[in-house]
């Protein structure tokens, strides 16, 4: 039997840990039977606890790998995550604004749910000028949503007018995220796309080992539009993913554990 998938790339860092990152990223195409595809863009030493240590990649040769992927495979949608400094965000921008008919997920990733900085100072610039014009999906959580808005979120409210704030910047669409609230919020995200101010919501999930749910988030949508679905459907259905691997989290590490991508073969 002939198969011929949709193909989704990510262009992230590594988690040695494995709860973020191209790992998460790669387990959630997986699951929504997307081939998965990879352009790493820096190594970081990580567990549930922290990051330890970060190595870049060469802007060269993240650019190598993305060009591979798409110049013999074919990707329909893309994701990027960890990008850290202003000559990745740069080139990585300079490649994508070439790339026709692909649908593209950017995840400002900025700072980790453990405290560490996942970007220099330097390239939130470069993030807000040279790549998040081309979101077709913008998915900034609570505090990255602070940052590009200038405003700052403690309610709904907050997070509907930010969201209108940064979707002014340039994206197609801007869902922030409410991880980062206490209570009840932290299930509620708020998307805007010029036209439809809305909010998604799902239950809150009781835990504390919620690491990598913002990848995990974006690679969704990013299959999900690779499939062929609206924006909107793309995040309503990534949203119902997520829900359901946090409910499968894993109690792993001494710190916060990684959803359960793989909550599916555990449900049989
Ligand atoms: N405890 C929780 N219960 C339900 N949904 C959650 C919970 N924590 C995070 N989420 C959801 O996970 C997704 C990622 O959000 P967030 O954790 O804010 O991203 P990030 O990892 O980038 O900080 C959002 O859809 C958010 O609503
Ligand atoms: C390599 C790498 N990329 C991205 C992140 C951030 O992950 P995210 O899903 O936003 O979740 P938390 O780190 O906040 O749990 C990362 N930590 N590492």
């Amino acid at each position: 039997m002939v198969h011929n998938p949709p193909v989704a790339l990510t262009i992230a860092g590594s988690d040695s840990g494995g709860g973020a990152g191209i790992q998460a990223d790669l387990r959630t195409f997986s699951f929504h039977a997307v081939h998965g595809t990879s352009a790493l863009t820096c190594i970081t030493a990580q567990n549930t606890q922290g990051v330890s240590r970060v190595d870049a990649l060469a802007p060269e040769s993240v650019i190598a790998q993305i060009e591979a992927v798409v110049s013999d495979i074919g990707i329909q949608a893309l994701k990027t995550g960890m990008l850290l400094n202003q000559s990745i965000i740069e080139a990585v921008a300079g490649y994508l604004q070439g790339l026709e008919s692909v649908d593209c997920v950017i995840d400002p990733v900025m700072v980790s749910r453990t405290g560490a900085q996942l970007i220099a100072d330097d390239a939130i610039a470069a993030l807000r000028q040279h790549l998040i014009p081309l979101a077709t999906v913008l998915t900034p959580n609570r505090y990255e949503a602070q940052i590009l808005s200038g405003q700052s979120i403690s309610t709904l409210d907050d997070m509907k007018a930010a969201a209108q704030t940064i979707q002014g910047l340039g994206a197609n669409a801007v869902m922030i995220k409410g991880g980062g609230f206490d209570g009840e919020l932290r299930g509620v995200d708020v998307w805007y796309d010029g036209t439809t101010l809305t909010q998604l919501t799902t239950r809150c999930i009781d835990t504390t080992d919620t690491h990598g749910t913002g990848c995990t988030l974006s690679a969704a949508i990013a299959a999900n539009l690779s499939l062929g679905h609206s924006p909107l459907d793309a995040a309503k259905h990534a949203k119902d993913y997520v829900t359901k691997a946090l409910s499968y989290s894993l109690r792993i590490g001494n710190g916060q554990g990684p959803v359960g991508h793989f909550y599916p073969l555990l449900e049989k």
